[in-house]
């Protein structure tokens, strides 16, 4: 049995390149950037003005002069118009260009207007204000964002602004999420005595759905032929197989015993820790395969754990490690990593992490009350209140 670091390891040094692709920007939140996004022309492209108001040239306010002829009006995406007369001005809309020989803006609040004069009416104004200069944001050809960054609302108002209206993305791995068990029926189903409704590859489904990747979904029973038929075929069509149940000790957990007989190499089967410990990897030329335990806590908890940063790093993303303060004494004596239910909270800027107690990797309905999972390690048994340790989030 391998630790959690080397299961992480042997994890991330097995990742896939899936390639690029380009798709219109606005369907690109969430995904990962594959090109720099450079600026098409100046940010902002021209000297622009940022109050209603008037233009003025401000050498004639520094000679006294408080009165201005109205010449003209410069709209915003209208051309630029030049101020004639350096003693008159324009009325400018906030995003007009700048009109030639004006440099400097007095918003309407404070000149007064009347018969085609405005009288500034404050003492003091100074030079090129009210006027957000072309370029100050960045010059054409810089990088507004770079490579690999996820894609959110700010990184799209960007895209539009410099015409970007596709853009290349990380292509997606192709996944399959496959349960497993006799006992497991629809979620329209009524369930008899013996039976449950499935849950985990619906847990599954939307933590990719968090990743933006699309998945498809099948359930196959405890039925070893079926298992490798299907398997087979499966292990041609996708990138990634995720499975749930079936890789323990059990006598119809076939899995590791099918995966063996279709030739996926494995990596590794069983790691030193709870829950999640009979979690199988594995890999074709094509496909890699990950088996979750069936446990609903520990399929949830690995693919947070495993599948996360395995996709992160596969399309180029390094995930940071976040950490919280544990808030009460936690008591777990055997040499297994313990991934324990955290609720967090935050004070004074530090992030806390409160113990959810439950009832085992089987109990579903506590992962509701939880925010996270707290790594305590294996080479401890006492771990104290005050102390800090790695925590990974599922809110
Ligand atoms: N003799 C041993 N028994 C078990 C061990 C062990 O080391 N020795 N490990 C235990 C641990 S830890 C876990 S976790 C489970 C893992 O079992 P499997 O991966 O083989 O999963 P199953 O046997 O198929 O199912 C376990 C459990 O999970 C429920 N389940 C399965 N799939 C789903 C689903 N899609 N939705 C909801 N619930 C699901 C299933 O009904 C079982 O209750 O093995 C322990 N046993
Ligand atoms: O991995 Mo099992 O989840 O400890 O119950
Ligand atoms: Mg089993």
């Amino acid at each position: 049995m391998i630790s959690v670091k080397e299961a992480k390891n042997i994890i991330l040094n097995s990742t896939q390149n899936f390639g690029i692709e380009e798709i219109p920007f606005i369907k690109s939140v969430g995904r990962i950037l594959k090109e720099e996004i450079v600026a098409d022309r100046d940010f902002p492209p021209f000297n622009r003005v940022s109050m209603d108001g008037i233009a003025i040239d401000y050498k004639a306010f520094e000679k006294g002069q408080r009165a201005f002829h109205i010449e003209g009006i410069q709209a915003a995406g209208s051309k630029q118009i030049t101020l004639q007369n350096s003693e008159n001005c324009i009325e400018v809309m906030t995003g007009a260009v700048l009109p030639n020989n004006a440099n400097t803006v007095i918003r309407y609040e404070d000149v007064t207007i009347k018969n085609g004069i405005a009288t500034i009416t404050i003492d003091s104004i100074h030079e090129n204000q009210n006027v957000h200069p072309k370029g100050k944001d960045g010059k054409v050809r810089d990088i507004l964002i770079h490579q690999n960054k996820k894609i959110a609302a700010a990184e799209i108002g960007v895209l539009a602004t410099v015409g970007k209206s596709k853009v290349k993305v990380a292509k997606q791995p192709k996944v399959m999420i496959i349960s497993t068990g006799d006992e497991l029926v629809g979620v329209d189903e009524i369930p008899l005595e013996h039976q449950i409704r499935r849950s985990n590859v619906f847990t599954l489904v939307s933590l990719l759905e968090r990743l933006n990747i699309p998945s498809e979904t099948a359930h196959i029973t405890d039925d070893k032929t079926v298992l490798k038929q299907k398997i087979e075929t499966y292990l041609q069509e996708y990138d990634v197989l995720l499975f749930s149940g079936a890789v323990s000790k059990g006598k119809f957990d076939f899995l590791p015993q099918v995966f063996d007989e279709l030739g996926v190499e494995k990596l590794f089967h069983r790691v030193a820790q709870r829950p999640g410990k009979p979690f199988f990897y594995g890999q074709t030329n094509n496909c890699i395969v990950f088996g979750f335990p069936g446990n609903p806590i520990s399929t949830f908890g690995n693919c947070l754990a495993y599948f996360y940063p395995w996709y992160y790093k596969s399309v180029g993303i390094e995930m940071q490690e976040k950490t919280a303060i544990l808030t009460e004494d936690v008591l777990f004596k055997p040499n297994l990593t313990y991934f324990l239910q955290v609720k967090l909270s935050d004070k004074f800027g530090h992030t806390l992490a409160t113990p959810i107690k439950g009832n085992g990797s089987g109990d579903l309905a506590s992962l509701v009350n939880a925010d996270a999972f707290i790594q305590l390690p294996n080479d401890k048994s006492e771990f104290k209140s005050g102390e800090v340790y790695n925590v990974i989030r599922y809110r």
